[in-house]
């Protein structure tokens, strides 16, 4: 396997060169909550939109959503699917290669998202190494983009890398941490969609550095992190005894990406001035009476603080609605999800206590805060009730 040289190259241990071993291109960002429109069969996916320019961003997501969902369904009718630790060898397939990838993954998950790794250590082995699997494909895609070799990344890097993601679903895989995601998913019901979505999320962090409206901006939020949603709940798993709509837990699981997402854009306003970039719809900032250049000379005015409040009630509103699925997952998988909303929610009272200062102060969550919320996470988890069907 070409990915066994790579592995000789990267150590065990070093995760950083594992990620630097990809190719790397500038930092992008990555939402009104989902309307309950009911839309058509749709199973057409986010390239439809092409076709039809007039359909709201929501509509174009929510297409693979039910694509997402379907394929879940369809999985539930057959018979279960063997997920057990493998150890011999089949010819093609080293399975102690295997669980030495699924591993790394987990290496590589402790070392970016520590909180996160906690959590997936309640989640069966099977569930854990492969939610791993998903956030190290993840985490390095982000690094084309947004990792030190960012600026020389080109649509064609982009290109080359949806071939190998391509391959990897094909059972082709091209290094040892492909192999892992090309295992997860070939185990479990995981569609390429979402995958290639954030690929396109990076192509379109590219070539724009404006959002026109919240439409334009919610699309970018799918494709960078309502994608992770999609990806990570055919893997977590929904609880058997919910009474949940498949369909319904997905769209929570966008939900969360897109909150995530809008946190994330509205905590770093100034850190990506500074780079040229508002992730901010400019219609809405003019209705505010605002501009480029007020975000570029960052002064906290009124204008800026009614702005904000505007932006931030937003955020809110996807994490509630994100909140309604995250009881109807697995149990175990309930904890890290909790624990990531809760954590990524303060960040939205911290803007706040910081007079909404969101260009030279950046809104950081406390240790002690941090660690506060994981109990109550922990409890939240143990609650399971449904609340969405
Ligand atoms: C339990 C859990 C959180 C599982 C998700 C695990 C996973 C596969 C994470 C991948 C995250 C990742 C590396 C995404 C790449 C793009 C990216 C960096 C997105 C931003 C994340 C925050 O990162 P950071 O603060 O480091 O940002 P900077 O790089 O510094 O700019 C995002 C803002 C989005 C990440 C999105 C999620 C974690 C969505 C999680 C949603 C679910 C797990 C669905 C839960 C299910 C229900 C029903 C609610
Ligand atoms: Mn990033």
């Amino acid at each position: 396997m070409a990915g066994v040289l790579l592995w000789v190259v990267c150590p065990k241990g070093n995760a950083t060169a594992l990620l630097s071993l990809i190719p790397r291109s500038g930092k992008h960002k990555r939402c009104r909550v989902h309307q309950k429109v009911k839309f058509s069969t749709g199973v057409s996916a986010i390239s439809s939109a092409v076709a039809n320019p007039a359909r709201s961003s929501e509509e174009k997501v929510y297409d693979v959503v039910l694509k997402q969902a379907a394929l879940v369904k369809e999985q539930r009718g057959k018979k279960p699917l063997d997920l057990g630790t493998r150890t011999e060898t089949d010819g093609f397939t080293d399975w102690d290669l295997l669980n030495e990838a699924y591993d790394r993954c987990g290496e590589v998950c402790a070392e970016y998202a520590k909180t996160f790794y906690l959590g997936t250590l309640l989640m069966t082995p099977e569930r854990r190494r492969a939610v791993w699997a998903i956030y190290v494909w993840c985490r390095r895609t982000d690094e084309l983009v947004d990792g030190p070799n960012a600026s020389h990344i080109t649509p064609r890097a982009l290109d080359r890398w949806e071939k190998r993601l391509d391959d990897l679903f094909e059972g082709r895989p091209y290094d040892m941490l492909d192999a892992a995601l090309s295992d997860t998913v070939s185990k479990y019901p995981v569609d390429i969609q979402p995958f290639k979505d954030m690929i396109e999320g990076m192509r379109l962090d590219l070539r724009k550095s404006r959002y026109m409206n919240f439409d334009e901006l919610y699309l970018y939020c799918y494709y960078v992190a309502g994608t992770v949603g999609l990806m990570s709940v055919p893997v977590m798993g929904i609880a058997p005894e919910s009474k949940a709509s498949v369909e319904s837990v997905y769209n929570a699981a966008l939900a969360l990406g897109i909150a995530n997402q809008l946190t994330n854009i509205l905590r770093d306003v100034g850190e990506d001035a500074r780079r040229g970039r508002i992730y901010l719809p400019q219609d809405e900032l003019a209705q505010f009476g605002l501009s480029d250049d007020d975000i570029f000379r960052g002064q906290v005015t009124d204008k800026w603080r009614n702005f904000m409040k505007d932006q931030i009630k937003r955020a809110r509103m996807f994490f509630d609605e994100a909140e309604k699925g995250v009881s109807e997952l697995n149990a175990a998988s309930r904890w890290p999800v909790w624990a990531s909303l809760l954590l990524y929610r303060q960040i939205l009272d911290v803007i706040e206590e910081n007079d909404y200062n969101n260009f030279s102060k950046r809104a950081y969550v406390g240790k002690v805060k941090k660690f506060a919320s994981l109990p109550v996470a922990y409890g939240r988890a143990l609650m399971g009730t449904s609340k969405l069907f």
